[in-house]
This record gives C-alpha cells, sequence and structure tokens, in this order.
C-alpha cells in the first residue's frame, strides 16, 4: 500500500519550515508598511507553480493586506545576451500573461532593448514596495545584481531559492562530493518533494494602482516575438532554436520522457546519438519553466523505480551538488573553485608536450583534428544542447588542447554559456569543473592529464555509435 502524501495549505507549518530554509535577508532595511503592495521581482524561477519565492510573497502580502506585484524584466546586458536565450525567456513570458489571467496574478514584463535605455525600472517599482522579495540564484549574474540592487534599495530585499528540490539552507557548508551530499539528501527527500496547494494574493490588485506605475510594460498579448528579439541591442549571430518554451512545452517534454526512455534510462542515456535517450529538460529546469519537485513526482509516478532512482541521482544530486557549490563558493566559475591537489598536478604537468594546442576561435568553430569533438561542438552550435557523454569528453579533450588549465577552463565556460540553452546555470559551473576534478579524486598519474580523471575521445568510440552521432551534425 502507498503511503497518502499529504497536500500542503500555503499557510501550513510545512510551508513555514521549507521557507526557513530556501529564504535569507539580501539586505537588513525594514519593511515600509506604508508602501502600496508587495514587489515579486522574477529573476531565474520563470513559473508560478513550485515557486517558493512566489509563495513567500503571497504569504507576506497576505499578512500585511496588500496587493501582490510580480515584474519580470530583461535586457541587453547579461553576458551572452542573444537572439537564442531572449527568444526562449519571451516566449515564455507570453506563456505566463495567460497563465496570471487565469490565476489571479499581477504579472508584467518589461523589456529594456537597449543598453542606454532606463535601468532603474526595479528601482521606481521597490520605492512603492513594502518588500520586494526575489529569487536566490547564484548564477547568471543574478547574485551579483540582486546584491547590488540590496545595496542601494530602501526597503527589505528577501531572496528565496526555488531551484532545488531540497533546500539550499540544508546544507550549510560547501560540499565534498556526490558521495557526501547524497545521504544528506536522502534523509530529506520525500519530506521535501511534498506538494502545496499554491493559489494567488488574498488582495486584488487595483487597477488604479496598476495604471499609475510609471512602467513601459511589453504588450504580451500582441508580441512579435522574432521582432521584439530583432530590435534588441544583443548578439544576433546566435540563433534562436526550435524549442517550445514554457510550462507546456516542458510538460509535453517530460510526458514523453516518461512514456519513452526512461524504462531504459540507464542504458539508453549514454547513448548521445539517441536523441530520446535522457529528459532533455536541462532548458527547462534552467529557466525554471518547470521544477525538478515536478518532474521527480511525475517520474516516480511512472513506475520503473530503478530507472526513477538513477534519473533522481542525476537530477537531486548532481544538480544539487553543482548548486551547493555556486552557492557556498564564490570561486565557482575560476580555478580558485578547484581543490588544491588539481594545481599541484596541474604544476607538475604544465610542460608536458601536448598532442595540438587549440585557439578558442578554432574551438569555437569546431577546428579540431578530432571529428567527434568537433560533432560535439557543432551540436551546441546548432541545437543549445549537449548530450551527457559528449559533453565529458569535450570538457576533458579541451584540458589537453591548451597551453594551460586556466584557457581550457575559460573556453568551456565562454563556449557552453554562450551557446547552450541551459547554460549559465550551476550545472553548467558544476559540471565544467568536473572535467578538473572537482567533486572526484585525484586517480593514476597521466601526461597533460595529471592525476585529474582522463577520459579518451579515442576509446570513447568504443563505447558507443560515434559515427551515428557525427553524422548527425555535418560540418
Ligand atoms: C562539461 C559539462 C558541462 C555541462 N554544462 C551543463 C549546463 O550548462 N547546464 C546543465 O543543466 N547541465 C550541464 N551539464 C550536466 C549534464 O551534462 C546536463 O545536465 C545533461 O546532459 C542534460 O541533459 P538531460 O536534460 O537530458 O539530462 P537527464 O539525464 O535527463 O537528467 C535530468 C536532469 O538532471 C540534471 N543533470 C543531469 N546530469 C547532471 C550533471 N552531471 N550535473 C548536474 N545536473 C545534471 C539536469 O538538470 C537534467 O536536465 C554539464 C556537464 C558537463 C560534463
Amino acid at each position: 500500500m502507498t503511503a497518502k502524501i499529504p497536500l500542503h495549505r500555503l499557510e501550513s507549518e510545512y510551508v513555514r519550515g521549507q521557507l526557513s530554509l530556501r529564504r535569507r535577508d539580501a539586505n537588513q532595511a525594514d519593511l515600509r508598511p506604508t508602501g502600496e503592495y508587495v514587489l515579486y521581482w522574477m529573476q531565474a524561477t520563470h513559473r508560478f507553480e513550485d515557486n517558493w519565492a512566489l509563495r513567500y510573497a503571497v504569504l507576506q502580502a497576505d499578512a500585511m493586506g496588500k496587493p501582490l506585484l510580480i515584474h519580470q524584466g530583461l535586457d541587453p546586458t547579461y553576458e551572452h545576451a542573444n537572439d537564442r536565450i531572449h527568444t526562449v525567456i519571451l516566449e515564455n513570458a507570453v506563456a505566463l500573461h495567460r497563465r496570471a489571467a487565469k490565476l489571479g496574478l499581477r504579472y508584467q514584463f518589461v523589456l529594456r532593448r537597449r543598453r542606454d535605455d532606463d535601468r532603474r525600472v526595479v528601482d521606481r517599482l521597490a520605492a512603492r514596495a513594502t518588500l520586494v522579495v526575489t529569487d536566490l540564484f547564484p548564477t547568471a549574474g543574478i547574485a551579483a545584481r540582486t546584491a547590488r540592487f540590496a545595496e542601494r534599495c530602501p526597503v527589505r530585499v528577501v531572496e528565496v531559492e526555488s531551484h532545488c528540490i531540497v533546500p539550499f539552507g540544508n546544507f550549510v557548508k560547501e560540499e565534498y562530493a556526490a558521495r557526501t551530499i547524497r545521504p544528506k539528501i536522502a534523509k530529506v527527500l520525500d519530506h521535501a518533494l511534498e506538494p502545496v496547494e499554491d493559489r494567488g494574493p488574498r488582495a486584488k490588485f487595483p487597477q488604479a494602482l496598476w495604471d499609475s506605475l510609471e512602467v513601459e510594460r511589453l504588450d504580451l498579448e500582441a508580441l512579435d516575438v522574432r521582432a521584439a528579439v530583432a530590435s534588441c541591442e544583443i548578439d544576433h549571430a546566435v540563433p534562436p532554436v526550435p524549442f517550445p518554451s514554457g510550462l507546456d512545452g516542458a510538460r509535453a517534454r517530460l510526458a514523453a520522457f516518461c512514456a519513452g526512455a526512461l524504462a531504459d534510462y540507464a542504458e539508453r542515456r549514454n547513448e548521445p546519438s539517441d536523441t530520446e535517450g535522457s529528459s532533455r529538460l536541462s532548458p527547462y529546469l534552467h529557466f525554471g519553466q518547470i521544477s525538478a519537485a515536478e518532474v521527480l513526482r511525475t517520474v516516480r509516478a511512472a513506475g520503473h523505480k530503478a530507472s526513477a532512482e538513477k534519473f533522481a541521482d542525476e537530477l537531486v544530486t548532481w544538480r544539487e551538488l553543482a548548486f551547493n557549490f555556486c552557492v557556498r563558493n564564490p570561486h565557482h566559475g575560476k580555478l580558485k573553485g578547484l581543490p588544491d591537489w588539481v594545481h599541484r598536478s596541474m604544476e607538475k604537468h604544465k610542460d608536458d608536450p601536448r598532442e595540438a594546442i587549440y585557439s578558442l576561435e578554432q574551438l569555437e568553430r569546431a577546428e579540431t583534428h578530432d571529428e567527434l569533438w568537433n560533432a560535439a561542438q557543432r551540436e551546441i552550435v546548432s541545437t543549445g544542447y549537449m548530450h551527457n557523454v559528449t559533453r565529458m569528453l569535450w570538457g576533458k579533450s579541451v584540458l589537453l588542447w591548451t597551453a594551460r588549465y586556466k584557457h581550457a577552463l575559460e573556453h568551456l565556460i565562454l563556449l557552453n554559456n554562450k551557446y547552450g540553452l541551459d547554460g549559465r546555470d550551476p550545472s553548467s559551473y558544476g559540471g565544467i569543473q568536473w572535467c578538473f576534478g572537482k567533486f572526484d579524486r585525484p586517480w593514476f598519474d597521466k601526461p597533460v592529464f595529471g592525476v585529474i580523471r582522463p577520459m579518451s575521445l579515442a576509446r570513447a568510440r568504443e563505447k558507443f555509435d560515434a559515427e551515428a552521432y557525427i553524422r548527425m551534425f555535418p560540418r
């Protein structure tokens, strides 16, 4: 008999407990009781469901008898701002706009097209707010933007994390490896997965107040996404890719995965030419269009216990280890984020002869001597995605083909984050740094790799159908 999973009300002890582990104050300013609304500044969690920041904002608004304003903005200054990323965010905004009306939420979207356009929209909105709530997210420039804003904001700013299933506050220090975080996750995972009954705030947002807000909000009803993207001062050389953005797209993908590859996930995820072999949910999870909790609840409900466990190990252990790394280690994008044994070994091997040295431009154009590596690079450039198996090989090979591991790290971060729809994510830094020994232990000493776990493109060809994969991404 399966135990009945409780559905918690928003004002339950359960929600209070979860929120206490997910929130932190970004500044020490006071609440302003005379403020006209609670502001939720949506930055990382682009959804209304299973959104802990929104839950916190609704509860606070109710407690203070205020309405709630949900504000999302997009500007051209984020790192690698390009047509690909802009399109996904804008298409989802249209879907959010439609859902907001149904859920009784006030949602607005402001698009800053040019770098010198008004950059202080959030400041103006905060000036009339009682409290500002935003997403806690360590990468994609969000943590830094929030910190700058919180410092100058005259009212309290609270960050709330919705990225992980297990609240980030469960792990107060940087975890060492998957094996250290895994047992801690296991203890609280089922509890963290319990569903919550979401609802909108009690107070209606007055029309007069909405009209009085001095913001040039985007008309999402009549939005031509392509034209809007073309009008922005961003990198137009990275084009959009076919991607059904939004919760509906995510749910369709999840359903297809549960009905298809999930049964044989442990095997099929090892075949890069099998485009349906893994969930391909990473962009949806990155943009927060679907919650990891919903994904895991759905996967578990689909049966296939062993596969579901393997999947959970990727979705929870590895993904939340990466989040913990980025949130707890300010050097997650730098060599300093790596353990000491890596630096000692790289120093010892720095002058080892390399089979080839490639510049960033050669790598970006997929001009190496290895067609499997080139195919992986072409996959991410042309589709915005790269398979996990080739991604590991792709990262490890760049370590072999650069004069210094510092260059390898910088090149990989740039290429991954510029082209990957799931780039700029905690898992981007976790995955890339893993190639350099993060979360790992020393292996046998080898040329160039030193004691970092080696991986070989040549040997990989024996493990999967490399030729089929290469054919999928022709020159
Ligand atoms: C060099 C390198 C770079 C990477 N860059 C990114 C990145 O930019 N964004 C990103 O989301 N992942 C990244 N990863 C991790 C992993 O490759 C992708 O998450 C995975 O391939 C996404 O495909 P999927 O959604 O089909 O995964 P599935 O196998 O279906 O897994 C389900 C989900 O679990 C999470 N996940 C799976 N594997 C990992 C992992 N090893 N580490 C952390 N989370 C994981 C992802 O959110 C994924 O969507 C990187 C790995 C490496 C080695």
